[in-house]
């Protein structure tokens, strides 16, 4: 008997998309594809221990492992096989695995002749949850997160739940860095719900957003809600050793408390509020201690680049009217607050 797939529609009228969420829906993206589609480039990690079955004509094409993968020399490389492969723009693109692979294989396909269609199959519950749904695609600079990117939607999203059986724990954890978030966007307690139940209304919340500012005009902004420092130290934890290495969804956890004390100094929020970040991201298992390591004067530099930035700090903060994106945030402010650590 196949078990209950629920699906959740992004309306962007003629770029609209479902995204399916249960247990063993790799096997329906066969049919989804088979109709559209007659040669499929498959983009995935050697690490991911999961394949499609396609009837159509397809290559495999495996792109390196980590955020430091999601460079414009892979996009180069990645465009290069596929050219070989005879990829052209009536093809399709399925990027196979987690954030790094949407990123990255969401990317080439919105620039490989210019603008080839493309799915995602999401393998990472921060993926499932966030990063296959609303088209961000990117790639990093050192300057900054996603300096390279463009707003590129994908034709489907399937979130397969099976696929989280051999998801390493602290990647499983580093999703509910993103979907902790989502309980400050709409004040709902998603921690005693089945994961179908989690990973779908993650889903419906972040379509909601999307169908209405898709290109982060306005209200989308608040899905970067912990992001303007998590950004930073994800982008410095990666010169630090293995061990102290922190991953998207931890550097976000981190974030959002961080924003939550920002935002409770600037006398936008109470203690009740503060404690209540608390307790959510603690209701997740999720560490928001600041790294020791942290260089405060680099993350001043670097949050400065934040897409969201007009040219001085932008942060998103609680206040009285709920999340809002709050614009030229005294630095003294944020150094102090930083270094309470
Ligand atoms: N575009 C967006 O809207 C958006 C949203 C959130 C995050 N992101 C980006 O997503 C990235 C992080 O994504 P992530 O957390 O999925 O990390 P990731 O893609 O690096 O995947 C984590 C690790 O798990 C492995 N893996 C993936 N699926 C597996 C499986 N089923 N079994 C075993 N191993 C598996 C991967 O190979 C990798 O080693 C960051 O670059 C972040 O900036 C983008
Ligand atoms: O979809 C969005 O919009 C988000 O902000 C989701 C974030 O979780 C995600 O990490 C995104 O890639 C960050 O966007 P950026 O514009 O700050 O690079
Ligand atoms: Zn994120």
């Amino acid at each position: 008997m196949k078990s209950i797939t629920k699906t959740v529609r992004v309306s962007l009228g003629d770029r609209s998309y479902p995204i399916f969420v249960g247990n063993g829906v790799l096997d329906d993206v066969d049919r989804f594809i088979t109709a559209r589609y007659d040669k499929v480039a498959i983009v995935t990690q050697r690490e991911i221990p999961w394949q499609l079955k396609l009837s159509v004509e397809h290559e495999v094409f495996i792109v390196p492992n980590g955020e430091s993968a999601k460079s414009l020399s892979t996009v180069e490389a990645l465009c290069s096989q596929l050219a070989r492969f005879g990829l052209k723009r009536n093809h399709l693109v399925i990027a196979m695995g987690g954030g790094v692979v949407s990123d990255l294989g969401g990317f080439v396909a919105a620039t490989y002749y210019r603008g080839t269609d493309y799915i995602n199959v999401s393998t990472t519950l921060l993926a499932m949850v966030d990063a296959s749904i609303g088209g961000k695609t990117a790639v990093n600079l050192r300057e900054g997160k996603n300096l390279v990117g463009a707003f590129w939607q994908p034709k489907g999203v399937f979130c397969d739940l099976d696929t989280l059986e051999t998801l390493p724990d602290r990647e499983y954890r580093s999703g509910l860095g993103e979907m902790a978030k989502y309980s400050f966007i709409t004040d709902e307690d998603l921690v005693g719900l089945s994961l179908l139940e989690q990973v779908s209304r993650c889903a419906e919340i972040k379509a909601e957003v999307v169908a209405e500012d898709e290109r982060e005009g306005g209200r989308r902004a608040l899905l970067n809600y912990g992001h303007t420092l998590g950004h930073a130290i994800e982008a410095q934890s990666f010169h630090r050793p293995k061990d102290e290495r922190l991953s998207h969804g931890e550097a976000v956890a981190i974030g959002v408390e961080f924003a939550a004390r920002l935002a409770y100094v600037a006398g936008r929020i109470g203690e009740s509020s503060l404690e209540r970040h608390r307790a959510v991201l603690d209701s997740y298992g999720l560490s928001y201690k600041m790294p020791e390591w942290i260089d405060i004067d680099k993350a001043l530099e670097f949050m400065a680049r934040d897409k969201k930035s007009q040219g001085s700090l932008t942060f998103v903060l609680d206040g009285p009217n709920g999340l809002e994106v709050v614009r030229d945030v005294p630095e003294s402010l944020v150094w102090e607050v930083l270094s309470e650590r």
